[in-house]
């Protein structure tokens, strides 16, 4: 197997940035892709050990790409995170002023955050999509486009001046990066965990996603995301992609996702690994009645009753 994380590339991308924060990269060969699927399919095919990909942020929500290819491709398991605050600048050639611009590019998951910035600024540029960030700037230097949305720091990359910087519409905007590996035996748990799975319901069942989301609130289980996706199956037809607080190897959390594999067709595990947000020391404790201490004793009971010694 070799030590090389996959991500997405080129060189000069958020994601790079993120990955760079993880200590364990310091020590892998880290190796650009042109798109996710190709950071993912890396991974599966054995030429990478894990891939480093963008899942969600805090403006426009998940990164469709990466939610759809966990929900659906080859199995993979998330193993790490990293929460990243963005803001952009806008990379042009040197010397090319505001009114030059007629073309922008960045990745799609950009736009929603600079938006209205570009009204303000640029209403009459033609946007167009770029494979990530750092490709849109490549693009800026090979002539295809008059600038592109991307980290100040692809500026020296790619031979560009950054010409604003600090650009945001919303405030505090952060984007939640994966390291996506092989499914194995998910690290012991950190104390400050997240699980992640998704859900299909089934079919026409009034109350369906209540009685899934009841799986983890009667057991005292906060969610951090809940996410539909359409399943391919037609309209209507949706899978549900939940971060809950928790460890797989926490009582309540194994109890939860007992009670769900009983109840839905199909449940796939994403992993259970640390959180970005906050560490040990800032978990709330488990809800009454949802400790491990307190499952266990609750069974013990039952296995007396069940041997009439109550
Ligand atoms: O990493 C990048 O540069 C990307 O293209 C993905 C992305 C898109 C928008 C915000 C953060 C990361």
């Amino acid at each position: 197997m070799s030590a090389s994380y996959a991500y997405l590339g080129p060189e000069g991308t958020f994601t790079e940035v993120a990955l760079r924060r993880l200590p364990e990269a310091a020590t892998r060969e880290l190796v650009p892709q042109v798109s996710v699927q190709s950071a993912l399919d890396a991974v599966r095919d054995g030429a990478a050990e894990a891939a480093f990909v963008p899942i969600e942020n805090s403006v426009e929500g998940g990164i469709t790409t990466t939610l759809d290819e966990l929900v659906a491709g080859r199995p993979l398991m998330i193993y790490r995170e990293v929460l990243l605050s963005i803001t952009f600048a806008l990379l042009v050639r040197p010397g090319t002023g505001l009114d030059a611009i007629r073309t922008v590019t960045a990745h799609p998951a950009a736009q929603p955050q600079v938006r209205n910035w570009l009204t303000a600024r640029l209403p009459d540029a033609r946007w167009e999509s770029a494979a990530s960030n750092a490709d849109g700037a490549r693009l800026v230097q090979e002539g295809r486009y008059d600038a592109a949305f991307a980290g100040e720091f692809a500026a020296a990359r790619y031979g560009l001046e950054a010409l604003e910087t600090g650009i945001h519409d919303a405030e505090n905007a952060q984007t939640r990066f994966v390291l996506v590996g092989r499914p194995a035996r998910p690290a012991a748990p950190s104390g400050a965990d997240k699980t992640s799975v998704v859900l299909w319901q089934r079919a026409d069942h009034p109350g369906g996603l209540r009685d899934l989301l009841g799986e983890f609130s009667g057991r005292g289980i906060n969610l951090m995301l809940l996410q539909s996706r359409p399943t391919g199956a037609g309209i209507g037809n949706y899978c549900f992609c939940i971060d809950a607080e928790g460890h797989i190897a926490d009582r309540r959390m194994a109890e939860a996702l007992t009670g769900l594999k009983r109840v839905c067709p199909e449940v796939r595990f994403l992993g259970s690994y640390p959180r970005a947000d906050i560490g040990a020391a800032d978990v709330r404790p488990p809800f009454a009645g949802t400790s491990d201490e307190e499952f266990m004793a609750a069974a013990e009971w039952v296995a007396r009753c069940q041997d009439g010694r109550f």
